[in-house]
């Protein structure tokens, strides 16, 4: 099939690979030159293992980026993978998405009578906003019946969101736990079947049929139970710490049992990046919307809020740091990105800053990302965890990179060897004063 995507973010440039290793001819669409330029390389616009390889491979062929719409109307589809950024009060900034959609409907505004075509958010939206969403494509086809509700018969609107995660993102896509296809009429959902049929057959991944809302309430449902997953381990793990008793022993235990399953139970100093604090954010805040207060989420991001503060109030147990300069090791939200969005770093940063500390950040691939939120004259950059933690009178971890797990003589270079370990990456050792944030 002949398939448009709108946003080469990670999303984005992750779909439009995958769709053409499955055959597809795609156009992938940014409006930022930089990374039109770079996919046309061959490359990836950002950090993401394998991204690179398959770009390499399909770019020239069945793959090429522009920052024009103009052609758009010739594929069967397009998808919108657009960043839904939070705005400061836990609601979604439609702004970047709407844009984009109105973008796509003045572009197939001149669609041939007899032709079709779908238009799929893969963008993460909640239930009301998706109507905003509606309206702008249909602001853009000039056809002004927003109020309907309705798009003309030949342009629909369908939902497909994403279950990826940054740092695995090709082999996700590749192996899904599901496929959510969210539409309103047999022939969107044909077209999804069809386009998604290689990855069915070969994954035999289950596939949810739904409406277009229903489906992006599955992903904010998915995000939200996810992040109270880890948020209720952080809460034990902080109970665990205070009985003086090991919050992991107790969580691998726990996840024995099938209804509860293993994964997302490490507790330490919490969950960031791009989309659980946002998505969180916004499902409170459109529950409020409709007049309800969902407490249970609330704590979520309290006990999360929390974590770092935690983190630090351990370090000054043992010193203070005053005056004195701390490594911080890891600045990514989680090891295998270079994005530092909503990443734990941040707070830990900050509070360091605040109790007067000098900081000496160190990460295998997010200094540059994190040169955007604190310049050089904030914090200084290491180019090795071992020239982080020369001198330090205190270092805190907030990734779990492996390269932390073989560290070892690096720490008596230190000036005092205290490691706060918010990860549980680094060993007990003999010469250091370790505390694990939750064991
Ligand atoms: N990052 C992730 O792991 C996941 C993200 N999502 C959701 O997918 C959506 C996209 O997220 P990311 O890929 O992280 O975003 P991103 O911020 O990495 O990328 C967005 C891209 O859209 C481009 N863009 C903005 N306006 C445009 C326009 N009018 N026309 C063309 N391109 C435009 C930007 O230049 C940027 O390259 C969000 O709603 C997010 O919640 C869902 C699952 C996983
Ligand atoms: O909607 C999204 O964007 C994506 O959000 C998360 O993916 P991602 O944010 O890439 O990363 P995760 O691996 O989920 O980790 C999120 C945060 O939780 C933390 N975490 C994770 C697991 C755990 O046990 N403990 C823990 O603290 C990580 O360190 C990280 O800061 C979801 O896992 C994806 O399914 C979803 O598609």
């Amino acid at each position: 099939m002949n398939v448009n995507v709108v946003g080469s973010g990670y999303v984005g440039t992750t779909l439009a690979a995958c769709l053409a290793e499955m055959g597809h001819e795609v156009t992938a669409i940014d409006i930022d030159e930089s990374v039109v330029e770079t996919i046309n390389e061959g490359r990836a616009p950002l950090h993401e293992p394998g991204l690179d390889d398959l770009l390499a491979e399909h770019v020239g062929t069945r793959l090429r980026a522009t920052t024009s719409y103009a052609d758009l109307a010739d594929a069967d589809l397009t998808f919108l993978a657009i960043g839904t950024p939070s705005r400061s009060d836990g609601s979604i900034d439609l702004g970047p998405l709407s844009a984009a959609a109105e973008m796509v409907g003045e572009a197939l505004s001149g669609l041939d009578g007899d032709r079709e075509h779908l238009v799929v958010v893969k963008s993460t939206i909640t239930p009301p906003g998706l109507g905003r969403v509606r309206e702008a494509l249909a602001t853009g086809l000039d056809r002004g019946d927003a109020d309907a509700g309705a798009l003309a018969g030949d342009v629909e609107l369908a939902t497909n969101p994403e279950f990826l995660r940054e740092g695995t993102a090709v082999s996700d896509f590749r192996n899904p736990d599901k496929i959510v296809f969210g539409t309103e009429s047999a022939s969107a959902l044909a077209t999804l079947e069809e386009l998604y049929a290689p990855l069915i057959e070969s994954t035999d991944s289950p596939v949810v049929r739904t409406d277009p809302e229903t489906a992006m309430l599955i992903k904010y449902a998915n995000n939200a139970f996810l992040a109270t997953k880890i948020s209720l381990a952080n809460d034990l793990g902080n109970v665990s710490k205070e009985f003086g008793l090991d919050a992991y022993e107790v969580m691998e235990a726990v996840g024995l049992d099938d209804r509860i399953g293993e994964r997302f139970l490490r507790s330490g100093v919490g969950w960031g990046g791009s989309c659980f604090p946002k998505d969180v954010d916004a499902l409170i805040s459109s529950a409020r919307e409709v007049g309800y207060e969902p407490p249970l989420l609330e704590a979520t991001v309290e006990v999360n809020d929390r974590q770092p503060e935690r983190l630090l109030a351990l370090l000054d147990e043992h010193v203070d740091v005053a005056g004195e300069r701390v490594a911080v090791l890891g600045l990514a939200f989680k090891p295998g990105t270079d994005d530092v969005r909503n990443s734990r770093a941040i707070p830990l940063i900050e509070g360091l800053l605040e109790r007067g500390a000098a900081v000496v950040g160190y990460d295998p691939v997010a200094t540059e990302t994190m040169r955007e939120v604190f310049s050089e004259t904030e914090i200084e950059y290491a180019d090795s965890a071992a020239d982080a933690l020369a001198g330090a009178s205190g270092a805190v971890v907030a990734t779990d990179w492996d390269e932390f797990a073989a560290l070892d003589e690096e720490f008596d270079a230190m000036a005092e060897s205290v490691v706060v370990d918010g990860r549980r990456i680094i060993e007990r050792r003999e010469g250091i004063t370790y505390e694990g944030l939750t064991w």
